[in-house]
């Protein structure tokens, strides 16, 4: 298991290790310990999450707030999303700022994604399996978003915006300048 930091402070990759002979393939999808000795904190997940999605599917930019804020750590079990997160944290260095990166069932990349931090995904492959697991349980009273297309953070989802696909949720979220953090 190997650990890489990205822009976003506290926001890190994370690649296992897979054993592969001639049987398939094998990887320790999550280990506490190993976790905390690579990011220097430990994390205790209380929740796994689980959604099936469509080529074109746009899940997000969604984040909990307040005691409710969940960290999460992702990853595509069969497909391929990018995936992409924003510091929503007033305090950060890098707050407004996001970061995206191809998560699929081949890379079996992960990314550990700190509480303070909207994330969402557009799903790239015909169908994706998509897990996450949270260290807050669900509280729809504490859930806040952004709208995907938010002019300020102008991110690039890699698909026509005519193939997206989103919840009427979704499409009503705030935008960045409307939050109130
Ligand atoms: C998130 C969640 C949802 N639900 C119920 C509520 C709805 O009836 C149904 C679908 O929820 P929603 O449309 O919010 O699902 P997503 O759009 O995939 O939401 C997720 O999308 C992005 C990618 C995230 O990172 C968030 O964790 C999460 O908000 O599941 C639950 O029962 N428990 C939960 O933890």
């Amino acid at each position: 298991m190997t650990l890489e930091k990205t822009p976003l402070a506290g926001c890190v990759l994370i690649q296992p290790h897979v054993f592969k002979d001639q049987r398939g393939s094998f990887f320790e999808s999550f280990n506490q310990q190993k976790f905390a000795q690579l990011y220097g904190k430990s994390v205790h997940f209380v929740q796994d999450n689980q959604s099936i999605s469509s080529y074109g599917t746009l899940r997000g930019l969604h984040f909990q707030q307040g005691e409710y804020a969940q960290a999460k750590l992702v990853r595509v079990i069969s497909g391929k999303v990018l995936d992409v997160v924003v510091d929503v944290r007033k305090d950060s260095p890098s707050f407004g700022q996001h970061h995206s990166v191809e998560l699929s069932g081949e890379n079996n990349l992960q990314i550990f994604i700190p509480k303070g931090f909207a994330h969402g995904f557009v799903g790239l492959s015909e169908k994706v399996i998509f897990e996450y697991k949270c260290d807050a349980y669900y509280q729809p009273s504490a859930e806040a978003g952004i709208r995907f297309d938010d002019p300020d953070l102008n991110i690039d989802w890699k698909i026509p915006s005519e193939d997206m696909i989103l919840s009427a949720k979704d499409q009503k979220l705030p935008l960045f300048n409307q939050l109130e953090l």
